[in-house]
């Protein structure tokens, strides 16, 4: 089972539309993205929160799946996207025993990805991210951007999804969530359940502006290889 945010604006993507909506050669990112977690034959029900003002378009968008897709409307925050998902996928698979959480941004996720997620939940993880190691140095600044030191970057990681959860795990993290956090694993760490992380990969790129879009068009219509990426 997956839940997909997919309600974001796009405002830094700059469409002047639902980026989910967002053409990528010829479909919408969020048809990708669902296709992606399809394809990979470890998911097989779908929830997306769409924006609340297009429910119906992003139902006629991935109408093509001819999957168990269910589109239900998103809220503000990215976290209250994923709860009202969450709650949805309660009633379309009660039975499920991996939830992943995956951004419709991350549309070109490689399925090794998504199947490496599941089956570290699968083989007794509570939460599982992807995650890549950081190549630039890192540096921390006070509030007038003067560098107050250098971050030790070894043991830093940046974060992508899928992110992998047991359903209790994820439920028990947003019913006691307080305020948004940045990504799902961050509610699980909240309620002291150990997070344990997968090699993510640069097709995961979450695709954020035009300049990622560029990126992850030119990658697609080269159709380079996932090893030659990670
Ligand atoms: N209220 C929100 C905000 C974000 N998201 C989803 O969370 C993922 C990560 O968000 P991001 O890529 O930053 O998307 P946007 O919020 O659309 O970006 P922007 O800030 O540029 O508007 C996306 O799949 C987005 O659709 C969501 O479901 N609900
Ligand atoms: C969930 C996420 O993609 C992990 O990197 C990221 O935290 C989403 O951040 P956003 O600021 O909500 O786009």
């Amino acid at each position: 089972m997956a839940l997909v945010p997919a309600a974001g604006r796009g405002e830094r993507l700059g469409f002047g539309m639902p980026k989910a909506l967002v053409p990528v050669l010829g479909e919408p990112l969020l048809l990708h993205a669902v296709r992606g977690l399809l394809d990979s034959g470890w998911v097989n029900h779908v929830v997306v929160a769409a924006p609340s003002g297009a429910v119906e378009d992003v139902d006629a968008a991935l109408g093509s799946t001819g999957a168990s897709v269910h589109v239900v409307p998103g809220g503000a925050q990215r976290t209250d996207s994923v709860r009202r998902a969450l709650t949805e996928s309660g009633r379309v698979a009660p039975e499920a025993d991996v939830v992943l959480v995956h951004d419709a941004a991350r549309a070109f996720t490689p399925a090794s990805v998504i199947r490496a997620v599941v089956r570290a939940v699968r083989s007794g993880a509570d939460a599982v991210v992807p995650v890549l190691p950081v190549a630039d140095t890192v540096k921390q600044v006070d509030p007038e951007g003067r560098v107050t030191t250098t971050v030790d970057r070894s043991r830093l990681r940046t974060v992508q999804t899928p992110q992998g959860f047991t359903p209790e795990t994820l439920r028990a993290a947003y019913a006691a969530a307080g305020d948004a956090a940045t990504d799902d694993a961050g509610l699980v760490e909240r309620i002291g359940r150990q997070v344990d992380t997968v090699p993510g990969h640069s097709h995961a790129l979450k695709i954020t502006t035009a300049f990622d879009l560029a990126i992850a068009e030119s990658v697609l219509a080269a159709s380079v290889p996932e090893s030659e990426h990670s």
